[in-house]
């Protein structure tokens, strides 16, 4: 979680100055006078998810459902993160599904969940298995399926420079990772990565 000794915004904005110095601009110039604002200003929008509770979000479910008890998905959740290691984006898509053991959430909280997560520092690995195992333990279901395909900006505008490349992750529990017909009923939902 987030440092509890957080800096001021001032300290924060004087930091993206020392950047822009190390980049070998000159922060004093008129087109980066505001850049520090902005840049602490983008930062609150993009790592905004420390602040946020995900289990929150699926604290309100329904119960009439006249007893459905199949899959529910929902796919492709375009989401915009960014990798621990650099900082660089990672933008793509996530799918969940689930299936309900007698009350179902509101669908797009499923989509607030990966949000929550995605506005963190992260790992895809580690947001893969947050999403499902947040999913679980509110809700209780019979199983989780979450899969994940991203491309990471530190792979593609940096370092080894590729680009078309896409990561892949998934998590199954319960009924998703014990019973096959399950995880490729999910599969098949969710159809095959798609390229962007
Ligand atoms: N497994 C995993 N690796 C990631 C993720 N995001 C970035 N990485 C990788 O994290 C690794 C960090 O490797 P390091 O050798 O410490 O850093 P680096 O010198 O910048 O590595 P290069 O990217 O190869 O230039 C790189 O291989 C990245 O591709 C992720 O979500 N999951
Ligand atoms: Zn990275």
């Amino acid at each position: 979680m987030a440092d509890p000794v957080r800096p001021t915004r001032e300290e924060a904005e004087a930091a993206v100055r020392t950047l822009l110095s190390w980049a070998g601009d000159d922060p004093a110039r008129e087109g980066l006078i505001d850049t520090p604002k902005r840049v602490a200003k983008a930062y609150a929008d993009w790592f905004s998810g420390y602040a946020i509770d995900p289990d929150e979000y699926l604290a309100r479910t329904f119960e009439e459902v006249a007893g459905y008890d199949e899959l529910i998905v929902l796919r492709d959740i375009r989401f915009e993160s960014h990798c621990e290691h650099h900082m660089a984006p990672i933008i793509g898509r996530a799918h969940v599904g689930y299936l309900p053991d007698g009350k179902v959430v509101g669908i797009s909280k499923l989509a607030r969940v990966v949000d929550a997560y995605a506005r963190r520092l992260q790992v895809q690995e580690k947001m893969t298995a947050q999403i499902a195992d947040c999913i679980q333990r509110v809700l209780q279901p019979r199983g989780v399926g979450v899969v994940i395909e991203a491309s990471h900006g530190c792979m593609t505008t940096r370092g080894v420079h590729k680009r078309g490349v896409a990561m892949v992750t998934s998590k199954m529990m319960g009924g998703f990772r014990e019973d096959g017909r399950t995880r490729a009923e999910f599969l098949q939902f969710i159809g095959s990565p798609a390229r962007s």
